[in-house]
């Protein structure tokens, strides 16, 4: 405070004594140029406001809160693009035998594209990565999965889904046999702060994805990431593939809820094969920091309090997480089970597959039990504040009804919160020892 008083002492003189005075701005601003001192410190504190803008790293990931702008436009995409993509793409899509597929994961520098792209090479399929890098969250984690994937000959393109371009050039230059769609704007909270990036990544986004599958020839087969979300309101449990999905809570959920009305557009009119999959809260090792589990995590370990959310008359607020390899079980399941598409170059052929599942635990588990397992595997007592939800596209639970993957996908969960949880907290402290080691953290 000392410190500005300098600063506002010599800006008195320019502060009008009524709304009046403000308008007669050519006053001030004469004060303001002749006034040698006065420009010295305006000056200096136009810098020091500059540097604070241009140094000022991006919002920290817990909770995702604070509203930050995406870097996802394709021209700046673009601009980063190694000019040699097509002949790594080419190499990256390489299948270890005749009848492994040829997929292209988009999202494959996030939680659940690292896990698909890594699980489908190891098994000998050809997988070409597509990811635009956005900063809404650490983009260290991102960089570290990416080189995940590069040691295990993943390739990754840096472009956003929105390049129709570049979508048209790469479907030219690899014959992709399957599409595995995780690019999104993920988070249920952050919709409030940033719709915009809702509706350019899981709508228009999509679009232009699908635009680039049906006018390929062939046209592959599309597996992509729906939500739990999409139950909103619904209060009839578990959760089935046949409830009612038309009350959102978030504009997360009612993009989500969009994509699956897009995706039977695109299988009515061009006979794209699509597969939608209902993920509930998936968490596990190099998960999404904005999740509550992540960054209860980082929390506790920094002794900073956490909020835990209760609904009206204290109801006990649960969600049915679900572990990362479970999930991933169930993402080859559909695309294993993945019918063709049956058009080719924009024109339908014949009558099309399209499914919609639940990848769930079916094992609802409330917040504060997460917690207290946390604390456990910790080692350390959380600081907690229990507290109404906001109105912030939060729902009650989530439970998943999962009798339609089980019988179709083969789909069969098998990992608890606790064991799942950790094996997250076991990569956690190694992830971030090591980077606290290297001083980098
Ligand atoms: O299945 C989905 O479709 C979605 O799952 C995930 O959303 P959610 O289930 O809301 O997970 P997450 O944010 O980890 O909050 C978990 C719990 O902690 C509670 N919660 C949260 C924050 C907090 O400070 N306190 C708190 O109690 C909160 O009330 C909630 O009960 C994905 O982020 C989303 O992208 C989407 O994929």
């Amino acid at each position: 405070m000392t410190q500005l008083k300098p600063i506002l002492s010599h800006l008195d003189p320019i502060i009008p004594s009524s709304t009046g005075k403000f308008k007669s701005s050519p006053y001030a601003f004469h004060r303001l140029r002749f006034h040698p001192r006065l420009t010295l410190w305006s000056f200096l504190f136009l810098f020091f406001l500059l540097i604070f803008f241009f140094c000022s790293p991006p919002a920290a990931s817990s909770g995702g809160n604070k509203r930050r702008s995406l870097t996802n436009t394709s021209h700046s995409e673009r601009a980063r693009l190694s000019p040699n993509w097509p002949a790594k793409a080419r190499n990256s899509a390489r299948t270890q035998s005749k009848s492994g597929f040829t997929v292209l994961v988009t999202g494959a520098a996030g939680f659940v594209g690292t896990h698909v792209a890594v699980a489908l090479k190891n098994r000998g399929d050809g997988v070409v990565g597509l990811d635009n890098f956005n900063n809404y969250y650490e983009s260290g984690l991102k960089k570290a999965r990416k080189s995940l994937l590069e040691r295990q000959g993943v390739y990754i393109i840096e472009a956003d889904i929105n390049d129709g371009d570049l979508l048209s050039k790469l479907f030219e230059v690899v014959h992709f046999t399957h599409v595995m769609h995780l690019a999104a704007q993920a988070g249920v909270r952050y919709a409030m702060q940033n719709p915009s990036s809702y509706i350019h990544s899981n709508v228009n986004g999509f679009v232009s994805l699908l635009e680039a599958c049906k006018n390929a020839n062939p046209q592959p087969s599309i597996v992509w990431a729906s939500s739990s979300s999409v139950y909103g309101l619904n209060s009839k449990v578990p959760f089935s593939e046949k409830d009612r999905t038309d009350q959102p809570a978030s504009l997360y959920a009612a993009t989500k809820k969009a994509g699956e009305e897009i995706a039977h557009t695109y299988n009515h009119i061009y006979g794209l094969s699509i597969t939608g999959l209902r993920f509930f809260t998936v968490y596990g090792p190099w998960g999404r920091p904005d999740m509550a589990y992540y960054f209860f995590t980082k929390d506790i370990l920094r002794g900073k309090e956490i909020k835990i959310f209760e609904g009206a008359d204290h109801a006990t607020v649960a969600r049915d997480f679900t572990y990362i390899d479970d999930v991933v079980k169930g993402c080859l399941a559909a695309l294993d089970t993945a019918k063709k598409s049956t058009g080719s170059g924009g024109k339908k052929r014949g009558a099309a597959q399209l499914r919609i599942y639940n990848l769930g635990n079916t094992s609802p588990v409330p917040v504060g039990k997460l917690v207290s397992i946390l604390e456990k595997l910790l080692k350390v007592k959380a600081r907690k504040k229990v507290l109404a939800m906001p109105r912030n596209g939060d729902v009650l639970f989530t439970h998943a009804n999962i009798s339609l993957a089980r019988k179709e996908l083969g789909y069969k969960p098998t990992t608890d919160l606790e064991t799942g949880l950790k094996k997250f907290v076991k990569w956690y402290l190694s992830y971030y020892g090591a980077k606290k080691k290297s001083s980098s953290w």
